[in-house]
C-alpha cells in the first residue's frame, strides 16, 4: 500500500473537459492504491449551480467513462468525500464562500491545512485567481501545511505573456509552490529517458556529438483538431506541442547528469541544456524550421474547413526543425523534431541515430556488401514503451555480408496495463510535493524565447496551405529539410 498523503482538492473548472476525463479518474486510481484514503476532500468549482449529489453523480459517470466500477462500494467512498462549490473565478468577493468549505472540510477531515489549488480552466484566469487565493485568505496559514497552485497548460503564448502570468503568479506562490503541468512529463518511457541514460555506462559514454549522428523526436497525431479548434486555431502546432512537450523532452535528452536525483539538480541542468540551445537569427529560423497545414482527403474536410476555423486559417498543424546545442557535448549535433495532426498514425518516439564506423572494412572490393547501417538506438514512447537497438551482424550463411538487427525491449502487455496515466503520477507528485517532472518557470522562459523567434519569421510571410495530404508525414518540406543535411528521418511511412 502506498503513504497516505493528506490534502484538500480545489479544482477551478470541476466541471470541464479535462477534470472528467483525467483528474478525476487519475485521483480515483491514487485512492484505490491508497495515497489518499481518509484524510482527503475534493471541491468543484464553476459557474454551474450544481449541488454535492449531482455533482457526484457527474463524478461517478466520469468514473464509469473511464472503464472504472463506478458502482462499487470503493468508488462511492471515494465519491463522498467529493463537494460542489458554484462560483464565478471573476468575482473576488466570492472566495470568501470558498474559503469557508475548505476551513470546514480541513476540520471534517482532519486535512491539516494541506491545500492543493488545480487550475484547470482557460489561462486567462490564472492570475487572478492566484492573487485572489491569497487576498481572500484560501491559502492554509499553517506554517507546517502546504499550499500547492497546478496549473494546465498553455503557459502563455510567447515569452512576454508567460512573463505577465509568471509575475502574477509569483506575488501569491513561490516558485516550489508552482506545478505547471506538462503531461509528457508523466508519461513512463519520457521519464525512462533518464534511466536509460544515466543507468547505463554502455548508453551514457557514447551519448554525446563524437558518436551521435543526430537525434530525432516524432510526435504524431492521426487525429485532426476534433473539438479543440477554437483553441488550436489560436495556437498551432508550434505553441501547442514544440514550445512545451517537445522542448521538455529534448532538454531531457540534451542535459548533462544531475548531482542527484531530485527536482532541483535535475530542473538546473534542464535550464543549463536549454541556456545553451541557439536561438535563431532571422536567417536561420527561415531555414530550420518548416511548418504545413493538412489538405482534404476523400469526404474528410482540410484544416480550413474543420469546425471552429476560418476558411483563411494560417494556422499550422504541422512544424518540423532542427535545433542545435552550443555546447561541448553537442556542437555539430542536431537534434530534428517533428509533429502534426492528421498524419499517418498516432505514435511518440526517439531516435537516436550514431555515428558511422570511420572505417568500412567489410567494404572490400570483391563483397556484394551493402554499407554498414547505422546504429539507431529507438525509445518507443507510445503507443508501446520499450527500446529498440539497431546493430550490424554477419548475415547467418557462407559470405561475410553484413546486416542489420535489432534488440528490442518492448514492455508487456500486462504490465502496460499497470503503468500509471501521467495524470495519476502527476497527482501524485503534486501530492509528494515532487517538482521533477513539472516545468520550471526558467525551463518555460527559454523555451518561449527558442520558439518565439520561429514565430516571429513565420509572422512575416504567408504561407502557401494546405501543403500536405492527411494521413502522410508531413510536407515534403519536413523530408527536405533533413535531406540538406544527408539525412533522413528513421521513421517514415512503409518502413
Ligand atoms: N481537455 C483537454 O484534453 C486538455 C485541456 N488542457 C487545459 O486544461 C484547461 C481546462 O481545459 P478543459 O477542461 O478542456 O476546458 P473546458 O472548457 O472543458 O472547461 C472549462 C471549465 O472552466 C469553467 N469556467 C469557465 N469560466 C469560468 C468562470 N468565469 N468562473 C468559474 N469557472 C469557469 C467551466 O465551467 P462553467 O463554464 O460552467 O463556469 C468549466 O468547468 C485549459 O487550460 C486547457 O488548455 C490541457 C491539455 C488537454
Ligand atoms: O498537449 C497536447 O497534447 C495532445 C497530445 O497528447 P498525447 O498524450 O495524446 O500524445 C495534443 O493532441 C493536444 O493538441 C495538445 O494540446
Amino acid at each position: 500500500m502506498a503513504t497516505e498523503r493528506t490534502a484538500l482538492f480545489m479544482f477551478f473548472g470541476g466541471t470541464g473537459d479535462l477534470a472528467y476525463r483525467k483528474l478525476y479518474p487519475s485521483l480515483f486510481n491514487l485512492y484505490r492504491k491508497g495515497s489518499l484514503r481518509t484524510h482527503f476532500a475534493v471541491i468543484g468549482t464553476s459557474r454551474q449551480t450544481l449541488d454535492d449529489d449531482k455533482f457526484r453523480a457527474a463524478v461517478k459517470k466520469s468514473l464509469a467513462d473511464s472503464g472504472n466500477r463506478a458502482d462499487s462500494k470503493e468508488a462511492s467512498d471515494f465519491i463522498s468525500h467529493f463537494y460542489y462549490q458554484a462560483h464565478d473565478v471573476t468575482d473576488t468577493a466570492h472566495y470568501s464562500v470558498l474559503k469557508d468549505a475548505a476551513e470546514k472540510l480541513d476540520k471534517k477531515y482532519k486535512l491539516q491545512g494541506n491545500r492543493i489549488f488545480y487550475l484547470s480552466m482557460a489561462p486567462q484566469f490564472f492570475g487572478t485567481i492566484a492573487q485572489d487565493l491569497k487576498t481572500q485568505g484560501l491559502m492554509s496559514k499553517n506554517k507546517d501545511a502546504f499550499n500547492r497552485l497546478v496549473i494546465e497548460k498553455p503557459f502563455g503564448r510567447d515569452f512576454d505573456s508567460a512573463k505577465q502570468l509568471n509575475d502574477a503568479l509569483s506575488k501569491s506562490f513561490k516558485e516550489e509552490q508552482i506545478f505547471r503541468i506538462d503531461h509528457y512529463l508523466g508519461k513512463e518511457m519520457i521519464q525512462n529517458i533518464e534511466a536509460l541514460r544515466f543507468g547505463n555506462t554502455l548508453v551514457e559514454s557514447l551519448w554525446n556529438n563524437r558518436y551521435i549522428d543526430n537525434i530525432q523526436v516524432t510526435l504524431s497525431e492521426k487525429l485532426g483538431v476534433e473539438e479543440r479548434a477554437s483553441y488550436y486555431d489560436n495556437s498551432g502546432a508550434l505553441r501547442d506541442m514544440v514550445q512545451n512537450h517537445i522542448m521538455q523532452i529534448v532538454s531531457l535528452l540534451a542535459m548533462e547528469q544531475p548531482v542527484a536525483f531530485t527536482d532541483t539538480d535535475i530542473r538546473a541542468e534542464k535550464v543549463k541544456a536549454l541556456r545553451s540551445l541557439r536561438v535563431y537569427n532571422v536567417a536561420d529560423a527561415a531555414t530550420n524550421f518548416v511548418r504545413g497545414q493538412y489538405g482534404s482527403i476523400d469526404n474528410q474536410p482540410d484544416y480550413r474547413h474543420e469546425d471552429n476555423v476560418p476558411v483563411d486559417s494560417t494556422t499550422e498543424t504541422f512544424v518540423a526543425g532542427k535545433l542545435l546545442f552550443d555546447n561541448y557535448r553537442w556542437s555539430g549535433t542536431p537534434f530534428y523534431v517533428r509533429t502534426g495532426k492528421m498524419l499517418a498514425d498516432k505514435f511518440t518516439r526517439v531516435d537516436v541515430v550514431f555515428k558511422r564506423p570511420l572505417v568500412d572494412i567489410f567494404a572490400f572490393p570483391q563483397s556484394q556488401n551493402t554499407p554498414l547501417a547505422a546504429n539507431v538506438l529507438t525509445i518507443f514512447v507510445e503507443p508501446h514503451a520499450g527500446f529498440s537497438l539497431q546493430l550490424n551482424a554477419k548475415t547467418n550463411d557462407a559470405t561475410f555480408s553484413t546486416e542489420p538487427i535489432k534488440l528490442d525491449y518492448l514492455v508487456d502487455a500486462e504490465k502496460s496495463k499497470e503503468t500509471p496515466e501521467p495524470y495519476e503520477r502527476l497527482l501524485h507528485d503534486v501530492l509528494k510535493g515532487d517538482g521533477t517532472n513539472f516545468s520550471s518557470w526558467p525551463e518555460v522562459s527559454y523555451a518561449w524565447k527558442f520558439v518565439d523567434q520561429i514565430r516571429r519569421v513565420w509572422d512575416l510571410q504567408a504561407p502557401n496551405f494546405p501543403n500536405y495530404t492527411p494521413h502522410s508525414m508531413g510536407p515534403a518540406a519536413a523530408e527536405e529539410l533533413i535531406q540538406r543535411d544527408h539525412r533522413e528521418w528513421v521513421y517514415r511511412l512503409n518502413n
